[in-house]
């Protein structure tokens, strides 16, 4: 869908160059999530890619044509949903929605999205009386009121509950399932690894890494087995390596004697690796 070939940027008040030669390609049907940490370079990178940002340096191409040769027909074709919503607050939502659907060509079913988020009954109030979340959903509602094929997504989870977190990543995996490709930031990490097939790491403008969550914690892993015993009254935690361990004399001497209390296989996560490969915890970040 994308091909992004040696991308380098710098803003003009700025000395120095803030993504630094990235290149990383964003195949048609997959869900791929851009993360890290704060400054590295993010949104910077989405605005070049939908062309709110020009004046860079490097290759962009959508769907094999350069990215500079599209115009109107490019925005008729993609969805974007910002991390803050805007919306006009005296205007109720229906009257919100239709007004930005009447900026495009092709038009998809209003009803059946707003239903699906769950606001079709809350369609008459007005933007100001919507809550937080409310809104969120809304503005996915915009990203989608085109039919796109594209779909960039900033932190959309953000601000959700558990059950409106949950309609809204299935409604991103049916957008998938359904032939639509999906760009999406976020800071949680356990929604990132429910939901892309592939992820990059950016840190201060320089791509670190590109794979699907699986390879990730594959090739991260540290494949071990946690197991928490009581001695005097203390829990003690040991860790053993996974490989060969019927050959482990220890370990099959703990389990043996020991009051054991827990047995867990290391199971690597997506945040353990976003530490690891940008160096920074994210608590740090937010
Ligand atoms: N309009 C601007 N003018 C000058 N510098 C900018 C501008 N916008 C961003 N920057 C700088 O560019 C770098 C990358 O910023 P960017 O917003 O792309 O990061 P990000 O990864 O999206 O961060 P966050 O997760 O906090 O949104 C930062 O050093 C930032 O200070």
């Amino acid at each position: 869908m994308f091909q992004v070939k040696d991308l380098s940027f710098k803003y003009k008040n700025n000395e120095n160059n803030v993504l630094k030669n990235i290149s990383f390609d964003i195949y048609e049907g997959e869900i791929f999530g851009f993360l890290g940490p704060s400054g590295a370079g993010k949104s910077t990178t989405q605005k070049i890619i939908i062309k709110i940002l020009e004046d860079y340096q490097g290759q962009i191409h959508y769907k094999g044509k350069n990215l500079s040769d599209y115009h109107q027909e490019f925005f008729e074709d993609i969805g974007v949903s910002f991390e803050m919503p805007i919306h006009f607050s005296k205007m109720t939502a229906l009257e919100n929605i239709k007004f930005f659907q009447n900026l495009y060509k092709q038009k998809a079913d209003i009803e059946t999205l707003m239903k699906r988020v769950g606001l079709w009954e809350d369609k008459d109030k007005m933007v100001a009386e919507y809550s937080k979340g409310m809104k969120i959903r809304l503005n996915i509602v915009r990203a989608l009121l085109n039919s796109p094929n594209m779909l960039f997504l900033d932190e959309p989870t953000n601000g959700l509950d558990p059950s409106n977190s949950k309609i809204l990543k299935d409604l991103i995996k049916e957008f998938r399932n359904s032939g639509g490709t999906v760009f999406i930031t976020s800071h949680i990490m356990s929604d990132i690894d429910q939901l892309c097939d592939r992820v990059a790491f950016i840190v201060n403008g320089e791509i670190k890494e590109i794979d699907s969550p699986r390879n990730l914690k594959i090739r991260y892993g540290e494949r071990n087995i946690k197991v928490e015993y009581k001695e005097n009254n203390q829990i003690i935690e040991k860790k053993f390596a996974m490989e060969k361990i019927g050959d482990n004399e220890e370990f099959l001497k703990t389990i043996k004697e020991k009051d054991i209390e827990t047995i867990h296989s290391g199971e690597t996560t997506l945040e353990d690796i976003f530490i690891k490969v940008t160096g920074v915890t994210l608590n740090e970040e937010q």
